[in-house]
């Protein structure tokens, strides 16, 4: 890693000179915390968001990975999915499925993917009932401070417009308090129909990990974690802040471009 540091609401911040090494040590860094779960919950509970972050997770299919993590255990929902029928080429659990889960020894009926055959507004329904059940048996757990559930990790990937999930600027699903997973059918980026997890249960995770790459969206990079005074901007990807857990960040050099703090921006 060629930076690391803190920042002011606890979070780290982990920049790396190459895409390659942020790859490792985000995978050194979601085996560690699969461990740690499976030992003191006997499951890792992890959502996944689809884009770039998917091939960022590449090293995972690799040794010593590949053999060492307990995949067992894993009980894989995504943080959020387009939808369209699960072999679309904008499916992110297709985008998940090619490039991960199908070199690695996941158990199939522990990967919840979302039903492809119903509106927006059900599947999102569905979702969340299949979230209650995982929460009651808790194989998800359960936030001490509400009763949302919590994941040993949520990983999330971040558009140019500082949009996560499917929680774009601007837009009425970031106000969701209520719901654990909402649809839209006005996403900006296509395709229009999403569901996607709301703020509370990505505020409820025992770890988020942001994983941001490239010039693109170093400008984001600055509005999300930049103190902007009073001006501070709606950014989705600046809302998130566990209220119990840890935030991380991973940028390559681009991603992080803007940055103010000069050490961190070189
Ligand atoms: O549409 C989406 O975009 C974001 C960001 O994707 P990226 O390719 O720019 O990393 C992704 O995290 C989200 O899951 C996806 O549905």
């Amino acid at each position: 890693m060629s930076l690391s540091g803190g920042l002011k609401d606890g979070g780290e911040l982990r920049i790396y000179d190459t895409v390659d090494e942020l790859a490792t040590d985000l995978a050194d860094y979601i085996a560690e915390l699969s461990e740690v779960s499976v030992k003191e919950r006997g499951f890792f509970a992890i959502a996944i968001s689809g884009g770039s972050l998917i091939s960022l997770m590449g090293k995972l299919c690799e040794a010593p990975y590949n053999k060492t993590i307990d995949w067992a255990k894993w009980y894989i929902l995504w943080a959020d999915e387009r939808v369209v029928a699960k072999n679309h080429v904008d499916s992110n659990y297709k985008l998940a499925k090619d490039g991960l889960l199908s070199k690695v020894p996941v158990v199939p009926g522990h990967v919840y993917s979302i039903n492809d055959s119903m509106s927006a507004e059900e599947a999102a329904t569905e979702y969340e009932f299949v979230l209650r059940q995982l929460v009651k048996t808790r194989i998800v757990g359960v936030s001490e401070c509400s009763d949302c559930p919590k994941f040993d990790l949520i990983l999330l990937g971040m558009g140019p417009d500082g949009h996560i999930a499917s929680l774009f600027p601007n837009h009425s699903a970031l106000d969701e308090k209520d719901e654990w997973v909402t649809f839209i059918t006005d996403s900006p980026k296509p395709p229009p129909e999403r569901i996607t997890f709301t703020l509370p249960v990505i505020n409820s995770a025992s770890n988020v990990a942001m994983v941001v790459t490239g010039g693109s969206k170093a400008e984001a990079v600055h509005l999300a974690i930049d103190d902007m005074g009073p001006d501070c901007p709606q950014l989705p990807a600046r809302m998130v802040c566990p209220t119990n857990g840890k935030l991380v960040w991973f940028l390559d050099r681009l991603a992080a471009s803007k940055l103010e703090a000069p050490e961190f921006a070189k």
